[in-house]
């Protein structure tokens, strides 16, 4: 399967080479402007694409995931490659296990299916910092997504170490990779710097040679500034835009050549706290259909969604920040656990119409899994363990520094002072310029007083004597990933006040949570001597086993309020019971140890605890808090609906 390299020579050397060596009659894939479509081996082609993310799906998934997207009549698949997601640390890279992209071209290769491939630098996606990498914002001066010598030098890194390794898999070296996306819709992007956008072409095309089709996408206001000479230029938009209008847009770019639609919204992203997102089949349908009718080349966003595990997740700004939520599900047509939907089968049958599709049937949704009530125990509160979270001691400094600059990109950093005076009477506690990034949950002595927010006004009234503690954990929510005019720097950006007084001296402690969440595993943590009752940041956990083979299932957590979810050390993402709209965490059934092995679950609780601590695992999402309220009715009565109403309130 692995593509042509056969003198095994040093990959920086493959392209330039490839000029002076005679071709093998490899393929080929190229735009027919003459007849306004794709040629392939020099026959007529339409792709018809749809997206998936490999990062966030488990690896031993991804070959379902991609069957089931043949099957559904699709000759292509879109995605990706976040920076982030492999350049941990300048100069460190990880192909690994689920960060195997390799491994998943191979995977597509086996469906039977052509790639369309989108490696930025920045993709948007609704994933964290748009998959750039957060040690970027380590010079807090940078620019990103601009000819800023300091950005254009990491991301010159970065291709030079990436490109040469897609070299192989390009469509007319043996591979599976028909064209290359450069950058995302740069024409959103307010710096609209022409040099980078060059930039990036010429370092595409010296890495990867002439042949291979690059191109851009765009939504219609953005070709402007988002399309190149030289570049294929594309457009995206969805089943509630006006096609026409939008691709006689595009033909002023593309006079000639096929017509493509990058991104086809099948659906869309959901943000905490607001209602879950969906668009209708019958939309759907008939937008692929006019468009297919047309002869153009499509692709589906999302075809299968997936979920931000981790702290992968992105979020947006419009007037509020606006994280996106654990659930990628997207109302995709295979949903985030991987099972065909009514959609999928009504868009199989519009595909049908124009192109063939593989004989037999779909597979049936996945077997689910039910279980619980099972009743957590309390293993303590988050600053009992603060030696453990922070190993190295905490950082000191006059006024308090973000996450970058003590290079913690993710999670969870402690912000500690102690009281100068003592303050008898509540008062107010508060961080100036929205300097909250992104939540803050703050204790005195140990004792939880309450959150405050970013974008969100909210009043917070302390007293406390001199000398006492004074601790806030921030956590970052998730970096913006798209249309952000500034960096998204994380943490506390300005020395908090108190009533008057602004607080100095600061100890800072990067919270690794979870390498001690990892080490915790599988070992029950015995139960605390001394029961604390529980205040502000604490751990739960329980360990079960599974009775036969183990199921995809959804972890449901009724009367819990915010926090982070591990399942055998692996972070399955936030949850956030409190605000909605998902109510359930997607357990891939990988995860879960089969036939009476011991499983552990390990919650990091940031607020309030249920009086029960109890969570159950259901055969079932709920991604639509008002779904939930009917169904959970139906679950057991003594599991109360939890969720506020949908719009955002209290906490
Ligand atoms: C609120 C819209 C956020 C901007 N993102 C848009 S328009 N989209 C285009 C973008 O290219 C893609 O990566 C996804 O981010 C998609 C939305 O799912």
């Amino acid at each position: 399967m692995a593509p042509k390299n056969p003198l095994c020579l040093p990959s920086l050397l493959l392209p330039l080479l490839t000029l002076l060596l005679p071709q093998a009659d490899s393929g080929s894939f190229v735009v027919d402007r003459d007849h306004d479509r794709f040629l392939l081996d020099g026959a007529p082609f339409r792709y018809v694409s749809g997206s998936l993310h490999y990062f966030r799906v488990p690896r031993v998934l991804w070959a379902d995931r991609l069957f089931k997207m043949r099957m559904s009549g699709l000759n292509a698949i879109q995605f990706y490659v976040p920076w982030n997601y492999h350049e941990p640390e300048p100069g460190v890279y990880n192909f690994n296990g689920s960060r195997d992209l390799f491994a998943f071209l191979r995977e597509a290769t086996l469906a039977n299916l052509l790639v369309i491939l989108r490696p930025g630098p920045y993709i948007c996606a609704e994933w964290d910092m748009g998959g750039l990498p957060a040690w970027l914002l380590r010079n807090p001066k940078i620019h990103l997504r601009t000819s800023d010598p300091d950005f254009l030098a990491a991301v010159d890194s970065w291709f030079k170490v990436l490109l040469p390794k897609i070299y192989p898999w390009l469509y007319h070296n043996g591979g599976n990779i028909i064209s290359i996306q450069v950058e995302n819709e740069y024409g959103s992007y307010r710096a609209c710097d022409m040099n980078y956008m060059r930039h990036l072409a010429g370092l595409f095309r010296a890495l990867l040679g002439d042949k291979i089709l690059l191109f851009t996408t765009d939504g219609p206001e953005g070709l402007k500034c988002g399309s190149l000479q030289g570049l294929y230029t594309t457009v995206d938009f969805g089943p509630a835009d006006n096609m026409t209008k939008t691709f006689a847009l595009l033909r002023k770019y593309e006079p000639h050549g096929p017509l493509v639609n990058s991104e086809y919204y099948t659906g869309w992203l959901d943000y905490w706290g607001q209602n879950h997102s969906t668009r209708s089949i019958p939309a759907v349908t008939k937008g692929l259909e006019n468009m297919l009718k047309l002869g153009a080349s499509v692709n589906m966003y999302m075809f299968h969604g997936g979920t931000n595990f981790g702290y992968w997740n992105g979020a947006d700004e419009k007037g509020r920040f606006l994280p996106i939520t654990t659930s990628y599900d997207y109302d995709a047509p295979i949903s985030e656990s991987g099972d065909p939907t009514p959609k999928l089968f009504a868009i199989r049958n519009v595909i049908s119409k124009f192109q063939e599709i593989p004989l037999g049937p779909l597979p049936p949704p996945s077997p689910k899994m039910m279980l619980g009530p099972l009743t957590l125990q309390l293993d303590g509160d988050l600053l009992a363990f603060l030696d453990l979270l922070c190993p190295q001691g905490p950082i000191r400094s006059i006024l308090p520094m973000t996450f970058e600059a003590v290079k913690q990109d993710h999670g969870f950093m402690l912000y500690r002072t102690y009281l100068i005076h003592t303050v008898s009477k509540p008062t107010q506690f508060w961080v100036p310029n929205n300097g909250v990034h992104d939540r803050a949950y703050v204790m005195v002595d140990g004792v939880f007083q309450g959150v405050l927010e970013r974008n969100m006004k909210r009043n917070l009234f302390l007293t406390g004597k001199m000398g006492a503690k004074l601790d806030v954990l921030l956590e970052n929510m998730g970096r913006l990933s798209f249309g952000s005019n500034s960096s998204d720097f994380k943490g506390l950006l300005e020395p908090p006040i108190l009533g008057q007084t602004i607080l100095t001296q600061w100890l800072m402690f990067p919270l690794k949570i979870d390498n001690l969440v990892k080490r915790w595993f599988p070992i029950q943590l015995l139960k605390s001597s001394h029961p604390q009752t529980p205040s502000g940041p604490t751990f739960y956990s329980t360990v079960f086993p599974i009775f036969g083979s183990s199921r995809d299932t959804f972890l449901f957590l009724p009367g819990w309020t915010k926090g982070q979810v591990w399942i055998n050390g692996f972070n399955l993402g936030r949850y956030w019971t409190k605000r909605g709209p998902q109510q359930t965490l997607y357990v891939p059934r990988p995860l879960l140890f089969p036939r009476g092995a011991l499983n552990k679950i390990t919650l990091l609780e940031l607020e309030n605890v249920p009086s029960h601590p109890q969570i159950q695992f259901l055969d079932r999402p709920i991604l639509n808090n008002t779904l939930h309220k009917t169904y959970i009715y139906s679950l057991s009565a003594d599991v109360q609906s939890t969720s506020e109403p949908m719009e955002l309130s209290g906490h």
